[in-house]
């Protein structure tokens, strides 16, 4: 048993099956197996749960489970060698009971060490001496939780227990598993009780003792029922068979403590507690204890089974079983102290030391600033060390906006789009003027390319905007936690970063719409990619002939109704006339222009313009234009303003009335063969050159916004912020600290205090 004054644990054999070992020669200390390891374990657990944290590394404890009445609590009690908890026939454990063992100095000569006392986590600063006492607090704190009518709940109550005469183990008592609910326990309790249970066993650092009554049928066992849920492979559980000395008679657990029925790798203790009626009797826990050791040895069929007989041989064994797991988990329990070491020490840095000097004040500043500024640098350039690696972030969006949203939607544009032949008519009929033109004039196309480049201009400035977002968005990155601490300076730096960056767009914008101007202004008609006047007309001329041919054997397919079903000739009939424009119904009303014209043209404008890639001299002076209403040919003027027009004056007396020009005068639908082709020529050229100035709007257009906005923003931001932020008289105002910042030190400090604590007693104790 594990309350063994000196004298009498000396008096006790050693080796013996029903006695712990007596203390070493070399010590008057108790040599307990694991001593130097499990103290460490309990002040680990005693730090970890002052920090509110204990769920957060998983010591080793061990937890008692088993049915209602099974007898948990009478083991635990008999391991703590104290009457202390609420015992009974009726359910007593209606909370989870967190004990944790402490062995205190066993030197006789310093009586006030021998003293044995309780302190529950509810009650702190007191010592609860009177261990009758402890049992009503614990009856009394759970009836404060739950009423008086056995209800249950999974909010534990924490109790240490102080004694030179215990092993250093924490214990969890766990309400007992039952079937039939009474009282003011829900309709679903066994499973509650089951799920409750499973949250301390099914840690792998949790040791499970698992206890059935040897009266009751044991291959049904509640208890190893729900080890084997937590521990299939039962390496942390350990059977404990109690009431062996109420077994019917004739019967024994000795096949179960063998491990014959229902094997276990920890294997089976059997142990002998006191009965209701001894309980009632006041019967000590040491008379209990003689009385169970002339039990086994009353036994005979016990009496080679003593490793495995009695509360002692329970203790010894889990006390065995507790060091070798300490020491298996103790370099993980390090490695994660360090863990949250580092972490905290970042924190606290974050918060950074109050500096009352002006000299620390200007350091302080400045190293916030520059902090700043780099952290800004280093997101836009991809170097930041806390890139996410789950999305794109930093100067990797600002990439994916020029390439995949700018550069993309630009190629997706076609710059005839929004032009139909009407427009394009109407602008070379615009752009002839009053006169008949000699040669297609260059001012159509020029008109309607530079409408097509004004279109680039929203799209450019957009882009801008969308990196300005951008920027903004990465600004708020920077901001540390150091930063935080300092509202006063944080909002100023937000104000001296967005005005800088606004400062940036705007000449970036400026940059944009000269660059957009620079290309209206100048219509490069040289340029080496543009397909020139001679190219355009070769390439229009066969897009008509390849379309006359096409609407010609049409219609005679039309005609040869046998060779093809009807309605898919006269579709197709139909689909080449349209394709071809109005070009056959023009060919009837303007059979002048001959299909002779074209290559008139064609050979015209190859002569005329060699090498030159102007569109000036395409077409020959020789051609016709319609007039702008179409309905009449518009021939080279013959006669003058001054000559009659029809009978002479005398013939008539009545005056000539012309009719009042229309307010809006359109293109007529009409449209010549010339015009066909004007327009066809006019629509390559366009996107020719429109292609041409694309290019170079992709290419600058984020060139510019680079240059004026990003790349700007991020070299001078650190001189913009010391010009305007780093100023003496300013230092204590910027520098005025958080009110909740202070605290978060303090109690950052307290926690790193506590865990270099733990983490040196690690690397002292742990060998
Ligand atoms: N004869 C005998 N009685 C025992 C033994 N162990 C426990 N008892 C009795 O069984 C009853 C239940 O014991 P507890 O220790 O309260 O059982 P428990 O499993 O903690 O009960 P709950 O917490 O209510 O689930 C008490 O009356 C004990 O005196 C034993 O080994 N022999």
């Amino acid at each position: 048993m594990l309350q063994l004054p000196a004298t009498e644990a000396a008096a006790w054999v050693p080796g013996s099956p029903f006695r712990l070992p007596p203390p070493s020669p070399a010590s008057s200390d108790f040599p307990f197996l694991g001593e130097a390891v499990i103290p460490l374990v309990n002040k680990l657990q005693d730090i970890f749960s002052q920090l509110g944290s204990s769920s957060n590394i998983d010591l080793p404890q061990v937890a008692v489970v088993g049915s209602q009445s099974s007898g948990k609590s009478s083991v635990l009690e008999a391991l703590v060698g104290r009457d202390f908890l609420p015992r009974g026939s009726d359910i007593c454990t209606r909370r989870p009971l967190v004990l944790q063992l402490v062995q205190t100095s066993r030197r006789p000569e310093d009586r006030t060490e021998l003293l044995e006392w309780g302190e529950f986590l509810h009650v702190p600063g007191r010592r609860f001496t009177d261990f009758g006492a402890i049992r009503k607090e614990i009856q009394a704190e759970t009836d404060r939780e739950l009423g008086t009518n056995k209800g249950i709940s999974e909010k534990q109550i924490r109790l240490k227990i102080f004694s030179p005469n215990v092993l250093n183990i924490t214990l969890v008592d766990l309400p007992g598993i039952t079937k039939v609910p009474v009282g003011d326990q829900p309709t679903d309790i066994e499973a509650r009780i089951r799920t409750m249970i499973l949250t301390y066993i099914k840690h792998e650092t949790c040791i499970i003792l698992a206890v059935s009554p040897a009266n009751a049928d044991l291959a049904n066992s509640d208890a190893l029922q729900m080890a084997r849920i937590a521990d299939p492979d039962g390496s942390r559980t350990i059977g404990v068979i109690t009431k062996l000395d109420i077994m019917d008679r004739g019967t024994d657990a000795r096949n179960f403590l063998l491990g014959n029925v229902i094997p276990l790798r920890l294997g089976y203790i059997g142990v002998v507690n006191r009965c209701q009626e001894d309980i009632i009797a006041k019967k000590s826990i040491r008379d209990a204890l003689t009385y169970e050791e002339s039990f086994f040895r009353s036994k005979p069929v016990y009496h080679n089974l003593a490793d495995r007989c009695g509360i002692p041989q329970l203790a010894i064994r889990l006390n065995t079983i507790l060091v070798q797991h300490i020491k298996a988990i103790l370099p993980d329990l390090k490695a994660r102290i360090g863990i949250q070491l580092v972490t905290l020490q970042k924190e606290l840095a974050s918060y950074g030391e109050i500096t009352e000097s002006k000299s620390g004040l200007g350091a302080l500043l400045l190293n916030i600033l520059t902090k700043y500024s780099q952290g800004f640098q280093s997101v836009v350039d991809g170097k930041n060390e806390e890139m996410s690696t789950t999305e794109l972030s930093g100067g990797a969006r600002i990439h994916y906006i020029f390439q995949s949203i700018f550069v993309r939607s630009l190629e997706e544009v076609d710059p005839c789009d929004d032009l139909n032949n009407d427009d394009i008519r109407t602008a070379i009929q615009n752009a002839t003027g009053p006169k008949n033109v000699l040669f297609v004039p260059e001012v159509p196309f020029e008109l309607l390319v530079r409408r097509q480049i004004a279109r680039l201009l929203e799209p450019s400035l957009q882009c801008a905007r969308f990196i300005y977002d951008e920027l903004v968005k990465i600004s708020h990155r920077c901001e540390t936690l150091e930063l935080q601490r300092f509202p006063h300076l944080r909002r100023r730096i937000e104000e001296v970063v967005a005005s800088f960056l606004r400062e940036g767009l705007s000449p970036a914008e400026t940059m944009i719409g000269h660059l957009i101007e620079m290309e209206m202004d100048y219509i490069n008609t040289s340029h080496p990619a543009f397909i020139g006047g001679s190219k355009a007309v070769e390439m229009a001329l066969n897009q008509q002939r390849h379309a006359k041919t096409l609407a010609s054997k049409d219609v005679q397919d039309l005609e040869r109704p046998s060779s093809l079903p009807e309605k898919q000739a006269k579709a197709r009939a139909i689909l080449a006339r349209t394709s071809a424009a109005s070009l056959t119904a023009h060919e009837q009303a303007a059979p002048r222009v001959s299909a002779a014209a074209p290559e008139k043209a064609t050979t015209s404008s190859s002569s005329s313009s060699g090498s030159s890639w102007g569109i000036s001299s395409i077409f020959s002076s020789s051609e016709v234009r319609q007039s702008a209403n179409g309905s009449s040919k518009e021939h080279v003027p013959a006669r003058s303003y001054a000559e009659p027009v029809q009978a002479p004056l005398e013939s008539s007396f009545s005056s000539i009335q012309l009719r009042e020009p229309p307010a809006t005068l359109r293109a007529s639908d009409a449209q010549g063969e010339q015009e066909t082709l004007e327009i066809a020529v006019t629509r390559l050229l366009l996107k020719s050159y429109y292609d041409i100035v694309r290019k170079n709007i992709q290419d600058l257009v984020p060139k510019a916004i680079m240059h004026f906005l990003v790349n700007h923003v991020k070299r001078e931001l650190h001189t913009v912020f010391i010009r305007k932020l780093y100023r003496e008289n300013l230092f204590e105002e910027m520098l005025q600290e958080k009110e909740d910042i202070a605290v978060k030190r303090k109690r950052c400090k307290e926690i790193l205090r506590v865990l270099q604590q733990a983490a040196w007693e690690l690397d002292t104790n742990f060998y």
